[in-house]
């Protein structure tokens, strides 16, 4: 047994000595989650006493921090759009950034389900369902399908949809982009791998060590996905639908020129939190 003041002091000193730039942060989220404490305990409950196996499971948590792996990869899952979302081998744990593209989007969700009486939206690349289910959690008109090529990414995703309860207007779907799509969207989105070779070699470890490749890599220049989604969107959008792209802060010409050559015509160019170049629409 051990109160939960030193658990969380004890947590964040071995955080810090190894050198986690979010030790507080980090040593927080791990004791609330292994504790099934909120966060007004510490303040208001310092002195609780948390049992010997649970003191054990944080140890065995706060080892594996220190050792480099993400927090919420320990935890096993993290929020996006407000919603908490399971992680697993397959999947990517969503970003922040990629927030922006639901932001972009989400006018012309509404519009859409409110003109047509229903918005229908592909989201190629689906991972645990962040961008679809984000969108289907504010758009109640809306039906999403989820596609990606990793079976273990839909399985989460499905089992995400159903924790949220948006299993009946959500289907995951297993294709190599457009192999095994068939029919017309209003909106199809998409935050597909786009990581270079270089930038692969050059990314940090609790990236490179944690998220699946097959989630990052985009090719030699990092444009793969894109050229093959370009190629696809046309014959599967609905006339006046909307693409939406999430793209690494370098890439927006040549992503553009892409859907360009394709007969797109740009709609739009948002930018991220760190006011990096990260959304780019396409009519
Ligand atoms: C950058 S992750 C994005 C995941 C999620 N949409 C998000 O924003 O958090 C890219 C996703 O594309 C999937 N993917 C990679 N190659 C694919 C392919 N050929 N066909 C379909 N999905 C693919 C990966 O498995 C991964 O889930």
């Amino acid at each position: 047994m051990a109160d939960l003041q030193s658990v969380l002091r004890g947590a964040r000193t071995r955080l810090s000595e190894a050198g986690v730039s979010s030790a507080a942060l980090d040593a927080r989220i791990l004791v609330e989650h292994f504790s099934g404490t909120a966060r007004e305990d510490a303040i208001l409950r310092p002195s609780l006493e948390l049992a010997g196996r649970i003191v054990q499971t944080i140890e065995q948590a706060v080892e594996r921090r220190a050792g480099g792996e993400p927090v919420h990869r320990i935890i096993g899952e993290r929020e996006f759009f407000g919603l908490p979302l399971k992680l697993s081998a397959e999947t990517l744990e969503p970003r922040p950034d990629t927030e922006t593209l639901v932001e972009a989007v989400l006018p012309f969700c509404r519009e859409t389900a409110a003109r047509e009486g229903e918005c229908r939206i592909l989201d190629l690349g689906t991972g645990t369902g962040a961008i679809a289910l984000a969108l289907l959690s504010q758009v109640p008109e809306a039906h999403a399908w989820g596609v990606d090529v990793a079976p273990g990414a839909l399985e989460t995703a499905a089992a995400n949809a159903e924790a949220l309860g948006l299993s009946g207007r959500f289907a995951p779907t297993l294709s190599d982009w457009w192999e095994k799509i068939e029919g017309c969207f209003h909106l199809i989105v998409t935050n597909p791998p786009y990581i270079s070779g270089t930038e692969m070699e050059a990314l940090v470890d609790e990236v490179r060590r944690f998220d699946p490749t097959r989630a990052l890599y985009g090719g030699v220049d990092g444009l793969d996905a894109y050229r093959k989604i370009a190629t696809g969107a046309r014959r599967h959008l609905e006339k006046d639908g909307l693409v939406a792209l999430e793209i690494g802060w370098q890439q927006g010409d040549a992503v553009s020129a892409l859907f360009v050559a394709e007969g797109f015509e740009p709609a739009g160019r948002f930018r991220d939190f760190g006011n990096n170049e990260r959304v780019l629409l396409f009519r």
